[in-house]
């Protein structure tokens, strides 16, 4: 997928990489912070060490297009500033490309820079960008859409639906939060024919949410409690609790499933995984990616691996993905070469 021929660093190769200059997509309207402060802090801190070409969003051209446009001019690094919109909008041009993605989250929820760890704050995701470490994670498509975090179908749809510009300008997060709760109040279930290589599975719910990835804060995306940013997989979650007590009662058990790592156990919670499903669902369901409602149902997921380098912090990159020290009797030889076939060992051929 990705050449050579760049200043990529992976969790294996992590060289400080020396960019001189950089594309800022801005969101003006992103949040509810002052976009003109914003820009000017932002500014200061990263104009000393890159040359910024500053692109604002419109309601007329997307972040997508304003992302291929800098690549055409050869940018090396393509930043975004806005909500989870703009972010994945931009990403949309750079899945699959050698050129990495940086955050600047300045959006309501922010979930995707939530996911990796990159801060909410400012200064401190600027000096994310200057740090310079990336990772490779994966990303997929929900009707052709980039889909960084997850497709939320019913519930989910609904809620961030019915939370509007207005009303997050007022209130911030706690938008989504009353979107929620009055959602919870009017409960409605769906039947759903969930499509996947090998089978079919039909069931009834009140919300379906595929993810890539999601912070824990994404409740309806937690019944596997943990989800890999760089797998090739999609977690499912089906939420079908029946009354609205149920349903308070779960969303709060996921809620700890997601704080403690332990996939949930409630029968009207279910999770698998896929590499790409087809789901329809009857009556149509609102359907929302990456925070913004792409349509109705049905929808057509794909995961896509391995395919965006995302800028983030040096204390996410260096998350131990061994731990060998403590256990008993360890003892750790080094080999005098690093062959290893089955034929090399004591094992028979199977
Ligand atoms: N200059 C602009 N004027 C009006 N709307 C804009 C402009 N630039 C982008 N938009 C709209 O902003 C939306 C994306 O907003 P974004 O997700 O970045 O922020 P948010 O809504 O504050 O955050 P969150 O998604 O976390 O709630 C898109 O619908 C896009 O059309």
């Amino acid at each position: 997928m990705m050449s050579e021929n760049e200043v990529i660093k992976t969790e294996t190769d992590r060289q400080t990489p020396k960019y001189t200059s950089a594309c800022l997509i801005f969101n003006p309207i992103a949040g509810r912070g002052n976009n003109e402060t914003d820009l000017e802090l932002i500014k200061s801190i990263l104009e000393p060490e890159l040359q910024l070409d500053i692109q604002f969003t419109s309601e007329e051209v997307s972040p997508t297009q304003l992302a291929r446009e800098a690549l055409e001019r050869g940018a090396k690094l393509v930043i975004a500033s806005g909500g989870d919109g703009t972010i994945s909008a931009a990403a949309d041009a750079l899945i699959n490309s050698n050129i990495p993605l940086a955050v600047i989250p300045r959006g309501t929820a922010n979930a995707f820079a939530a996911s990796m760890g990159i801060p909410a704050n400012i200064e401190a995701a600027c000096q994310v960008i200057l740090e310079g470490v990336t990772r490779v994670i994966s990303t997929a498509r929900c009707n052709g859409k980039p889909m960084l975090l997850l497709a939320g179908i019913g519930l989910e749809a609904e809620t961030i639906a019915k939370a509007d510009r207005a009303a997050k300008n007022r209130l911030g997060i706690f938008a989504y939060i009353l979107s929620a709760i009055n959602q919870l109040k009017d409960l409605k279930s769906f039947d759903t024919r969930f499509e996947r290589e090998d089978e079919v599975i039909s069931f009834s719910a009140v919300g379906v949410t595929v993810a890539n990835v999601a912070p824990p804060t994404s409740i309806l995306a937690q019944g596997p409690a943990s989800l890999v940013p760089d797998d090739e997989f999609l977690d499912v979650t089906i939420f079908a609790p029946v009354s609205v007590l149920n349903a308070i009662a779960a969303s709060y058990h996921l809620l700890k499933s997601a704080f403690s790592g332990t996939p949930t156990e409630r029968n009207d919670i279910g999770y698998l995984r896929v590499k790409r499903a087809l789901i329809n669902t009857d009556p149509p369901q609102k359907v929302v990616v990456d925070g913004e409602v792409i349509g109705t149902t049905p929808v057509f997921v794909e995961a896509i691996p391995k395919s965006l380098i995302v800028m983030i912090p040096q204390s996410q990159a260096e998350a131990p993905v061994e731990k060998l020290e403590g256990l008993p009797d360890l003892t750790i030889e080094p080999k005098e070469n690093n062959n290893l076939s089955n034929s090399d060992s004591e094992y028979p051929e199977s």
